[in-house]
């Protein structure tokens, strides 16, 4: 069992106007250090509150690498959540889980012409070693065992699922194009069975 360890208010967005509150955790298993940002107070609130699980990309989230779509998924949840409440789970899950070194040398890797499980696996790791299981006992701390899940991958619905957590509905994200992500965007469809639908790809590229 985790439990809620601090929490306290503070905006966040890129001109700091969206009121959320920062929520850190005792009772996590894997060791980082996972936080939660609660908008509008969701967890409290009577309707079933929207939730993403979001891993961490330090490229992504802060530079803005135009090698994937983390730091614009982040930026539409944020928005999205202002608007209509929510609670985002900041999973410190780099390179799916394989650090931000290991990703830098996936990277390089696919310079050289490899996909991104491609140069996963040359680096003689699995496709994603992501687990979901600190995120439940996350929400479970918060008193969240029925949510609307916002995401395009299915392995984290199925997550939730497996873990008791009720997912009424599941919101997918935009397809964020930019001159760099589209391989990594049709891999992570076809390799990655992510729910993300190519044609609209096409069409805002
Ligand atoms: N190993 C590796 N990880 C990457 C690479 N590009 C992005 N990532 C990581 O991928 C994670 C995001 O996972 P994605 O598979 O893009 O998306 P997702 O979180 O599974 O699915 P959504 O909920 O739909 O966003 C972040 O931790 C990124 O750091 C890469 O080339 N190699
Ligand atoms: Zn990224």
């Amino acid at each position: 069992m985790a439990e809620v360890r601090a929490r306290v208010q503070l905006n966040v967005g890129q001109h700091s106007h969206i009121p959320a509150e920062i929520v850190s955790f005792s009772g996590l298993q894997d060791g980082q250090e996972h936080v939660a940002l609660i908008f509008n107070q969701a967890e409290s609130e009577q309707e079933i509150p929207l939730i993403r699980m979001h891993s961490e990309c330090l490229t992504g989230d802060v530079f803005h690498s135009s090698r994937c779509d983390c730091g614009e998924q982040l930026n539409e949840c944020i928005e999205t959540m202002h608007q209509q409440g929510g609670i985002l789970l900041y999973l410190r899950q780099e390179g799916r889980g394989i650090g931000l070194y290991n990703k830098i040398d996936a990277y390089v890797l696919q310079s050289q012409g490899m996909n991104t499980y491609e140069a996963n696996n040359h680096l003689g790791f699995d496709d994603d070693l992501r687990d979901f299981s600190d995120a439940v006992l996350m929400l479970k701390a918060m008193g969240l065992s029925h949510v609307k899940l916002m995401t395009n991958n299915p392995k984290k619905l199925n997550a939730l699922r497996n873990a008791g957590i009720t997912v009424d509905e599941v919101v997918g994200t935009e397809a964020h194009v930019k001159a760099g992500n589209r391989s990594y965007l049709e891999t992570k469809v076809k390799h990655g069975d992510h729910m993300l639908n190519i044609k609209k790809i096409s069409k805002s590229e």
